[in-house]
């Protein structure tokens, strides 16, 4: 099946350009990943992988791409439907647990675009009967990383595998990418969240619930960073001991035996209490020591 066949001819040729060594890019570029994976063309995945590829996204960057390179994912025309799931920005209902039987049987599909792009895609010409969303999730990839629901390709293919409980086949698929485990790193928790849901609206309940809690440790966090603000700026009662109302300015001119000093305390960057030179000096009489220990004559 010709490669990027969804996309509108641009008139130019698709011979492959040759790189430095004489051979193709494209071979150049599929050797390169042949040894990054430590497997051959042709690799056989264990379930069905297809996606419709609008040819929109840097090919360099492109995770569907270099699945498809790996010879892993089907490329599907536009006009025709997939039987699994379809893992879609189109879709109605979120990836569940219950998902399984149709994701081992009848594999899974994604959509190979642009996020830039998605009105350009011919939504109703593709997809199937199983289209679904992905619940919240953070993408891990090189180009979107650290945002929630925009995963690539290989995340999102890997996303619905972890979450109806095939996490053995998001790992071996996102092994093929140098950052790839890292996206079931980072999503640790949260995975195992969803993976003990049932149907739809059970992921959709844990994904609020989810939501809600991070919206609470983002309000605690704005909370405990506004009163450290504070205690960076210093002992704040000290500086109303300047102008001499403060309760405490009054104790504080009081010394630890009790008697009352002339001279205030002061005070180190870290509010630690340093004697006045007064209380430091050393009898006339005293043998006195330098830093190394030497007498002082
Ligand atoms: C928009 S493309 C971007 C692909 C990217 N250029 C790459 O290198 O893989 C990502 C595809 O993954 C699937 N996808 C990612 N996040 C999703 C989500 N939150 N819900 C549904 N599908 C999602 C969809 O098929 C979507 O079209």
């Amino acid at each position: 099946m010709a490669k990027g066949k969804n996309k509108a001819s641009d008139g130019r040729s698709s011979r492959p350009s040759k790189g430095a060594n004489g051979h193709s890019s494209r071979s150049n570029h599929k050797r390169m990943e042949m040894k990054h994976s430590g497997s051959g063309a042709g690799n056989n995945f264990p379930v069905k992988l297809a996606m419709w590829d609008f040819d929109q996204c840097d090919p360099k960057r492109c995770s569907g791409k270099k699945l498809e390179r790996l010879g892993i994912i089907k490329s599907l025309r536009v006009g025709q439907k997939f039987q699994g799931i379809v893992v879609s920005p189109n879709g109605k209902g979120v990836v569940c647990p219950n998902d399984r039987q149709i994701v081992e049987e009848h594999g899974v599909a994604v959509v190979e675009c642009s996020w830039a792009r998605l009105d350009e895609v011919p939504f109703q010409k593709i997809g199937g009967k199983h289209e679904r969303l992905l619940p919240y999730l953070v993408a891990a990839n090189q180009v979107n990383y650290g945002r929630p629901w925009r995963l690539n390709c290989v995340e999102a293919l890997a996303a619905c595998f972890a979450i109806v409980g095939r996490i053995d086949l998001a790992s071996e698929l996102l092994s093929h990418f140098s950052w790839g485990l890292g996206f079931l790193e980072l999503n640790k928790e949260l995975i195992e969240v969803y993976q003990k849901c049932t149907d739809e609206q059970s992921v959709k309940a844990a994904e609020e619930a989810w939501l809600k809690k991070l919206e609470q440790e983002a309000e605690e966090r704005k909370k405990m960073s506004s009163s450290e603000d504070i205690w960076l700026m210093g002992n704040v009662n000290r500086k109303t001991e300047n102008v001499g109302s403060d309760q405490e300015s009054d104790e504080l001119a009081t010394d630890r035996e009790g008697s009352s000093v002339s001279e205030s305390p002061k005070f180190d960057s870290l509010g630690n209490i340093i004697e006045s030179s007064e209380h430091l000096e050393t009898p006339e009489n005293e043998t006195r020591y330098d830093s190394l220990g030497n007498i002082i004559e």
